[in-house]
């Protein structure tokens, strides 16, 4: 078990000076690099350059000198290197990374811790994990060696084969064309979402999908009062291991069930304008309860939120209900679950997936989590 302190000594830090409002080097410069020095910190600094150079960093270079990787940047930045040092630990560990993976007690954490200095538009993951987005703050729990689990889940095409690793929100239907026009509006900077969700709003679509998900085993769920907060004891308690054991290939057609080792799935069929499910509850600072305000960083379950379809009026009504407190699942339209996994086959016209704020085009999908697959230099949130 690790230590729940363990100072670092020499960190790989990836500034990204694209996302967010591009303050991701001012921050590094004035923030955090004092304090890291003034904690003797040894530190590399990679400015990415592209897309996708984080993730291909930590995947191919030598990296075992370090014992943390930060991101300086948003929460695209830390799915970038959580996907990298995952691929790269399941490589070396010659553990395959597929569908049918996930039917033995799966994938391996890596050794690297990691941290982020929020520097994004959304920042979910500092928000959720420390309950404010503070770059001092976020450089602060670094320093100290603080460490939380974080879940993570693996998604899939309907052929089986691996699409990415995610941490937090994984959305169809309506953040999923949100995230597709916002894409294109980047030159706005943060203000894109809002553009793109009117946009989205005005063109209402609905689809009609089937969802098969395997329900929690644990007592725990998404319409508790009771939130993920420091010391949380069903982060740290209530870890059950994965109980998955038979191992068969994911194909389209094969029913969740036959892929479960025993558990039973249930089913829903409807329309809908969005499903949405939350590893975390997706805290951030414009929706301080988030998504699934109870949902847990390291349970082994994530919360299916099914909207249907519903008035325009009845829509902005659920949305408003994320900026305040008001209770998100009480609304005729909505229900929530406690999974451990699903699959979804969209039966009509077909949207995309948002995770994390990235874009998958496939519909068809499934999504498995893992147990604290990664260590983060965190504490949570302390009341
Ligand atoms: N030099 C670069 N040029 C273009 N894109 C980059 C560059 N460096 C990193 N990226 C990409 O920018 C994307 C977005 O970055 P980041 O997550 O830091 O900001 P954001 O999207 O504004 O914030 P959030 O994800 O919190 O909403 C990342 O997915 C990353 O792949």
């Amino acid at each position: 078990m690790q230590k729940r302190f363990t100072r670092p000594q020499n960190l790989l830090i990836f500034v990204n000076p694209y996302g967010g409002r591009h303050k991701a080097q001012f921050i590094y410069n004035t923030t955090v690099e004092p304090i890291f020095n003034l904690a003797n910190i040894k530190q590399t600094v990679v400015v990415t350059e592209y897309r996708n150079h984080a993730k291909q960093y930590v995947e191919t270079e030598d990296i075992s000198n370090y014992d943390g990787i930060i991101a300086v940047g948003g929460d695209g930045m830390f799915n970038e290197i959580a996907n990298g040092i995952l691929l790269r630990t399941q490589r070396e560990n010659e553990i395959p990374v597929q569908a049918s993976s996930c039917n033995t007690p799966c994938y391996k954490t890596p050794k690297y811790k990691l941290g982020v200095i929020p520097a994004g538009s959304t920042d979910c993951m500092s928000y959720v994990s420390q309950g404010i987005n503070d770059p001092e703050t976020s450089a602060l729990h670094i320093v100290v060696g603080d460490n939380h689990p974080l879940d993570m889940c693996s998604i899939y095409d309907d052929s089986g084969s691996f699409i990415r690793f995610s941490f937090s929100m994984t959305s169809y239907g309506y953040y999923g064309n949100v995230l597709r026009k916002s894409e294109r509006l980047r030159s706005l900077g943060p203000s894109r979402y809002d553009f793109a969700g009117v946009q989205t709003f005005l063109n209402k679509h609905v689809y009609s999908s089937e969802i098969q998900f395997l329900p929690s085993s644990t007592k725990s769920q998404a319409t508790d009062i009771r939130k993920c907060r420091f010391p949380c004891e069903i982060c740290t308690n209530d870890i059950k291991p994965p109980t998955i054991t038979t191992s068969v290939a994911f194909d389209s057609a094969a029913p969740i069930s036959s892929i479960s080792g025993g558990d039973i799935p249930d089913v829903v069929r409807g329309n809908f304008i969005m499903v949405n499910s939350a590893m975390m509850s997706c805290a951030c600072a414009r929706s301080p309860q988030g998504l699934s305000p109870s949902a847990h960083l390291a349970d082994g379950n994530m919360d299916l939120i099914l909207v249907s379809d519903c008035s325009r009026a009845n829509f902005i009504k659920y949305m408003l209900s994320h900026v305040g407190k008001a209770d998100r699942f009480d609304f005729p339209f909505v229900e929530v679950h406690r999974v451990k996994a699903f699959k979804h086959k969209s039966l009509n016209t077909e949207s995309c997936w948002n995770t994390d704020g990235e874009l998958i085009d496939s519909p068809n999908i499934s999504v498995w989590v893992h147990t604290g697959l990664i260590t983060l230099y965190a504490r949570g949130v302390e009341e």
